[in-house]
């Protein structure tokens, strides 16, 4: 297979891109980097931004989770039938990247102290994804067909649903659209894997 990813034994950032790749019927190679062969520096110096995620398709390396979203929903036509709806999806996908970040912050930086907070003001943005598929008929955020934004959202909801079991309990439209994914046959294969279910969500093992 073309694709490699080369990240830290966790979910992370690299949740959304093998729930794509799984849905997309794609095989990916995984290199996994242990946090002790990490601090000796070697492959950190070879990483553009000195991080991991690393994503590879044949020659071409990249870096950036979001980056490898996008050139696989250019490679497997899940980026809208055009430059407007390209657009839709990028932009909803920035507005779950504001989401993984603020989750990231409080999952890494506030746990103790500010997960219940964060979890009461929750529904604060997550209303903002379930005013735009209550609106769009197909159940996708875009269009009417799935793009990489599907896919961000989908697993990031995912990681909200184990940090707050009911978070989706008054968000019938984002209920729908997690079951509605999570049945898609590719999908729960991946998701009832081993593969999938020995990695911790987080690098701190706090979820
Ligand atoms: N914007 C980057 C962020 C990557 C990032 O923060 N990587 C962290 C690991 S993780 O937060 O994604 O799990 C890292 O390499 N940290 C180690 C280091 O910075 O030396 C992306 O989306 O890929």
């Amino acid at each position: 297979a073309p694709y490699t990813i080369t990240y830290f034994a966790v979910r992370g950032r690299c949740g959304a891109t093998r729930i794509m790749l799984a849905d997309q019927g794609q095989e990916w190679k995984e290199i996994v980097v242990s946090f002790e062969d990490w601090m000796k520096g070697d492959l950190k110096k070879t990483c553009v931004f000195g991080q991991l995620p690393k994503f590879e398709d044949g020659g071409l390396t990249l870096f950036q989770s979001n980056t490898f979203l996008r050139h696989l929903g250019r490679k497997h036509g899940a980026y809208g039938k055009n430059d407007c709806e390209a657009a839709q999806i990028d932009m909803f996908n920035d507005g779950v990247e504001d989401l993984r970040t603020k989750y990231l912050k409080m999952i890494y930086q506030e746990y103790e102290t500010g997960k219940d907070a964060y979890i009461k003001d929750l529904p604060n943005h997550l209303c903002k994804f379930e005013a735009v598929l209550a609106k769009n008929k197909s159940g996708f955020l875009v269009g009417d067909s799935i793009s990489f934004a599907d896919y961000s959202l989908f697993e990031v909801l995912l990681n909200h649903l184990v940090l707050s079991p009911t978070c989706l309990d008054s968000l019938p439209a984002l209920k729908s659209f997690v079951d509605t994914l999570s049945a898609r046959p590719k999908i729960k294969a991946f998701l009832d894997s081993e593969d999938y279910k020995k990695l911790p969500i987080n690098g701190n093992g706090k979820q």
